[in-house]
């Protein structure tokens, strides 16, 4: 595959992958993308995401490109692309690759994603962990989504928020009588679990309400169950996918808000009965403790710390992406004026705005819980009580720290261990900026179980992430400049006006003049001239299904020129082309598909292995990985399957780049000199490797300035000269045509020039180092005249061979 069919290919993305919208991430915009098959997710720059959008399939790559570089003001190059690509296929998000979940966990080095669902994953120890309950999740969900369509009217709706804002302000002027409730809910312990458990399903109806919102937008519910903490709370989750990716930042906030306002539609009923309740009445704790506690909890709940809602919903109303985690790093870095430097203003100020509420809120809640703690704990505490809630948050951020250097101490003293075959396979080898998607290790954030509405986890990225990125800058590629060959040529860009001549060229009969041949390619009076020179001039022929012809010719004779027309690649100034029954001008990209291209320059993808790079050609091509296999097997490359192209011999280079040529079974095939290079040795295997592709019944179009290669392999073979097909048949014929004399070899010390020329039939004498060499169409007769003066084991008998043929056609022949 050479750059140019590389520009030319229009890869597509699958389809179903989720690519979010724009957020921030510090101070740059990332997007997240996800796959849904493995639940792989990962972030990708705003560079990444300009080019994945446009890979739709129907743009080239050099289009994407154009528009890349007007956007951006870089070209992407060769590698650039190439590095691109590679990420795609191997996460598996290119179309046509065979999605697995393993990928999810080899491929996706974005580690930014959840651990795949399913039975892998981690369900905890008995006292802390989860448990899951419900066998359809997303059926469940729909089911309660259609029982809930009447709740979900503008009509109910509004009310219900109105009535809740109600109870909100009713609470403010009542907090003294809902207080002195609750202190005394505190001495009855039966009343106490009452209300805890009527919480309990408050909390249960806050999860479902995040699945039900999520539902109504479309979104999927992964997952509902029970999930255990250090066993003593044991409650309701469940899983929502993809709020990120839900356009509109609005309804990703109604998404995490929607648990809240469910906390107090609940405690709505409760109100009128506490309204009417005589002062004195034996539920008056009840009643007062269930509205404090459940408003206090559903507010609590809209606090913007993680992990509650208020902190999602104001990570979706900034667009930001781990909020938390980037204010940290800012406060860090906003040390210095260069850090701060880093962050434009609008994120200087919500980075920095929000490390200060943080604070603020932080000590805000140790204060009023240690107010509580005062309130409701024995006299004798009084002094500590205040402190206590800051003192158990201090010893558990202690505690964590610690578990973490421990942590990370033990990780530190364990080897590396080997990657698994698999992810070592997708996983592309090297270290360079091109290396990357490296297997990831889970995340504690992405192997730990989430929460409520989704959100990215707070973890930091894994750091071989950022060797994922496509970042033209820091990758100059010298082929990103733009090639003034290429430029020059007015051909390479595609004639708007240009249209050939589309008429069918008479078809001609098979030999036993029964039936039509199929022909693969067919040229009629094709021209091309560049500037002053005729590179070609008039050519016709013909090529049949099936058919393994051969195309020889001195330098310059125009056999590429002729190739390229026929590929597409060119424009021919007149004459007509059909391709498989198409013509392949201007770019025909359903012809694409039916041919296969090997060239001398053959661009691999040089830091893969053989297979990885087999694998990417198939992804590219939109074709599964089966196919990869087969040509891998076909060039007989199985066993170098895991070898670096770049640790190939020439011979097995070659190979791979027929393999290239191959991998989406074409039809019609150009090889262009695929044994030049190589070893005597290594070129009969590959002539093996061609025969067996003829046996296949592909239509093969072969270039070569081997003659006996062409004699040997092909069907039948055109020699060009000067732009002209000068012959065209089969080498035999070819050769009988010729009716060139047979040459006898005889050592010159047992005949003398003139001895041989005396004898009858003898046309020609040379003398060649210390053979005589002759020249008859009398052979047999000439042979025995011979024996007369030499022992005949020691003459040798040459007959005319293609080389003959094609000598005396191409007017070479006294230039020997
Ligand atoms: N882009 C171009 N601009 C100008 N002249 C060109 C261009 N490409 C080819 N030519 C000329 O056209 C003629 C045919 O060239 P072409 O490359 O088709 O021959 P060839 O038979 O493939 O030669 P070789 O065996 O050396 O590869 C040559 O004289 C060459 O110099």
């Amino acid at each position: 595959m050479t750059t140019a069919d590389l520009l030319q290919m229009r890869p597509a993305v699958r389809t179903d992958i989720l690519v979010g919208p724009a957020l921030m991430r510090g101070p740059v915009p990332v997007h997240l993308v996800k796959d849904p098959v493995s639940g792989a997710r990962m972030e990708v720059g705003a560079k990444e995401h300009f080019v994945i959008v446009r890979l739709d399939g129907t743009r080239t790559l050099d289009e994407i490109g154009a528009a890349y570089a007007a956007h951006f003001g870089t070209r992407l190059g060769p590698a650039q692309w190439q590095h691109l690509l590679r990420l795609l296929s191997v996460r598996q998000l290119l179309g046509g690759a065979v999605p697995s979940r393993a990928a999810a966990t080899s491929g996706a080095s974005g580690a930014a994603g959840p651990a795949p669902a399913g039975p892998e994953r981690r369900r905890g120890s008995l006292l802390s962990g989860r448990t899951k309950m419900v066998a359809d999740a997303p059926a469940l969900m729909d089911r309660l989504h259609t029982a809930t369509a009447f709740g979900r009217r503008r009509a109910v709706l509004l009310p219900l928020l109105a009535l809740c804002a109600a109870l909100l302000v009713w609470e403010g002027f009542a907090y003294r009588e809902l207080a002195h409730a609750t202190h005394r809910l505190f001495d009855q312990p039966v009343t106490l679990c009452a209300v805890g458990v009527v919480l309990w399903f408050s909390l249960a109806a806050h999860e479902l309400a995040h699945g039900l919102v999520a539902r109504a937008y479309g979104l999927r519910v992964r997952e509902i169950g029970l999930r255990r903490h250090t066993g003593f709370m044991t409650y309701l989750y469940c899983e929502v996918e993809d709020v990120q990716f839900l356009p509109g930042r609005g309804r990703q906030i109604a998404v995490a808000a929607a648990g809240a306002v469910t906390n107090l539609v609940f405690l709505l009923p409760f109100w009128p009965v506490w309204l009417l309740l005589p002062d004195r009445a034996q539920a008056v704790p009840f009643f007062g403790g269930l509205l404090l506690l459940g408003t206090a909890m559903a507010l609590l709940n809209l606090l913007p710390l993680p992990p509650l809602d208020g902190y999602k919903a104001l990570g979706y109303a900034l667009g930001t992406l781990r909020l938390a985690t980037e204010s940290r790093v800012f406060a860090v870095k906003a040390r210095s004026r260069a850090g701060r430097a880093a962050y434009p203003p609008k994120l200087r100020a919500v980075y920095g705005g929000y490390a200060v509420v943080c604070v603020l809120l932080a000590a805000a809640v140790l204060a009023g819980l240690g107010l509580a703690c005062r309130a409701t704990l024995p006299s004798s505490w009084s002094a500590a009580a205040p402190w206590l809630p800051a003192a158990a948050v201090a010893v558990a951020l202690t505690l964590r720290v610690l578990g973490t250097r421990a942590a990370a101490r033990r990780a530190a003293r364990t080897p590396a261990t080997a990657s698994p075959p698999s992810a070592a396979a997708a996983a592309p080898t090297g270290t360079g900026p091109s290396a990357g998607a490296a297997p990831a290790a889970p995340s504690p954030a992405a192997a730990g179980p989430r929460t409520g509405t989704d959100s990215a986890p707070e973890a930091p990225m894994d750091p071989r992430h950022a060797t994922d990125r496509l970042d033209p800058e820091d990758r100059t590629d010298p082929v990103d400049r733009p090639d003034p060959k290429n430029r020059t040529d007015p051909m390479d860009r595609p004639d708007p006006t240009d249209r050939p001549d589309r008429t069918e060229p008479t078809r001609p009969m098979d030999e036993d003049g029964t039936r039509p041949t199929r022909w693969a390619v067919e040229l009629s009076g094709v021209s091309k001239t560049y500037g002053d020179v005729r590179a070609l001039d008039g050519v016709s022929l013909s090529v049949r299904q099936g058919e393994f012809f051969g195309i020889l010719g001195p330098n310059g004779a125009g056999k590429t020129t002729l190739v390229e027309i026929v590929e597409g690649m060119r424009r021919a100034d007149a004459g007509t082309v059909t391709v498989l029954g198409e013509s392949p001008w201007p770019r025909n990209t359903g012809l694409l598909r039916r041919i296969g291209v090997q060239t001398q320059s053959s661009a691999f993808f040089t830091r893969l292995t053989a297979w990885e790079h087999l694998e990417t050609v198939a992804a590219l091509h939109g074709i599964g990985k089966d196919a990869a296999r087969r040509a891998l097997d076909m060039v007989g490359l199985a066993d170098k399957a895991r070898s670096r192209v770049d640790d190939l011999s020439g011979g097995q280079r070659q190979r791979l780049a027929l393999a290239t040529a191959l991998v989406h079974e074409p039809d019609l095939i150009f090889l262009d000199e695929p044994t030049a290079a190589l070893d005597p040795e290594a070129r009969r295997s590959l002539w093996d490797v061609l025969r067996a592709l003829r046996g296949q019944g592909r239509t093969i179009v072969y270039t070569t300035h081997y003659l006996d290669e062409a004699e040997a392999l092909c069907d039948r073979v055109a020699i060009i000269a000067g732009g002209k097909v000068v012959a065209l048949d089969t080498p035999t014929a070819l050769i009988r045509a010729l009716a060139a004399p047979a040459r006898l070899l005889v050592p010159a010390d047992r005949i003398t020039p003139e001895q041989a020329r005396a004898i009858d039939g003898v046309e020609r004498v040379l003398v060649e180092g210390g053979e005589l060499v002759i020249e008859t169409h009398a052979a047999n007769r000439v042979l025995v005249a011979v024996g007369e003066y030499v022992d005949m084991d020691a003459v040798q008998t040459r007959t005319a061979t293609l080389e003959d043929a094609y000598l005396r056609l191409t007017g070479s022949e006294h230039a020997r």
